[in-house]
């Protein structure tokens, strides 16, 4: 039995199949668990091929986490595919190019506005949207966000650092409310895994000089996005059940390390 069994998760954020999120999605219906995946705009119809892809073909839904029309109608789209939810991914990351690559000094508010918006606000949007179907009498359930560690600042990565450290600090007031619900919340903190988002980052190649040396004491794989992936299908999970507003990196152990 897998440690997903009879789990339903809502899945954000698969892009392709080098998405962390596709991977979590596959290795959760591995694991047992029913999977709805939301896509959104014109990214809808590269989900639903990819979706395909999948050990189970999984449901796509709409889900602009920027849209509150969306956000107010999700529990009802889901209720038709799932009776409820144990759990909820959130792999969504954006900002605009101005935001990124080195203008730190220049960039205006709309763009860094815009980054914290799709970034860090819609993780208490995306929960706060699921909560119907995930509280209950007795039960318990858990959120998941993917992270890029946001305790220093990196190289190009700019007001996305900036929008991560929203987002961890999102994560633990959305943990201190929803946790008298039953609700988890944890972020996955992963080391640099070559995406289409990754790759919309200028300058992102200059992660490898971090780690691809020998500062991950374990070594890292930017072309593996299943580490990543393995941590929140266990944060997912009934395996970490008094954890919650934790950042678990899975990034070869480079976070804990001096130059
Ligand atoms: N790739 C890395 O190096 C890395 C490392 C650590 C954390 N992360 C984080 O992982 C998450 C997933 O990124 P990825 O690397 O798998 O790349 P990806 O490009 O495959 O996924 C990003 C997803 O965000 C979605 N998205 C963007 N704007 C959205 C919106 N308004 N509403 C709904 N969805 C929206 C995109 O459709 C896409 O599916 C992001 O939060 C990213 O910051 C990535």
């Amino acid at each position: 039995m897998g440690i997903l069994e009879g789990k339903r998760l809502l899945i954000t954020g698969v892009l392709t199949d080098q998405s962390i999120a596709f991977h979590v999605a596959r290795l959760a219906q591995q694991e047992g668990a029913t999977v709805v995946l939301s896509s959104f705009g014109r990214a809808m119809s590269i989900t639903t091929r990819i979706a395909k892809r999948l050990p189970a073909e999984a449901p796509v839904i709409e889900l602009d986490v920027t849209n509150p029309e969306q956000l107010e109608g999700l529990a009802d789209v889901l209720r038709q595919h799932v009776d409820g939810l144990d759990g909820v991914l959130h792999s969504i990351g954006f900002a605009p190019e101005a935001a990124l690559g080195g203008n730190f000094l220049h960039t205006q508010w709309e763009d860094v506005a815009t980054a914290v918006h799709v970034s860090a606000f819609s993780l208490k949007s995306l929960a706060v949207a699921c909560l119907p179907l995930m509280v209950g009498e007795g039960r318990t359930s858990s959120v998941v966000g993917l992270d890029f560690d946001a305790q220093v600042a990196w190289p190009k990565y700019d007001w996305m650092g900036v929008a991560k450290a929203a987002f961890e600090s999102t994560s633990r007031y959305l943990a201190r409310d929803l946790g008298p619900q039953g609700v988890r919340v944890n972020l996955v903190a992963a080391g640099p895994i070559k995406t289409t988002a990754a790759k919309s980052i200028p300058g992102f190649d200059e992660f490898d000089g971090v780690w691809g040396g020998s500062r991950a004491p374990i070594g890292w794989d930017m072309s593996d996005p299943e580490p990543a992936a393995r941590a929140c299908v266990a944060l997912l999970s009934d395996w970490f059940p008094k954890t919650t507003a934790e950042i678990i990196h899975v990034d070869g152990g480079v976070h804990a390390m001096g130059a």
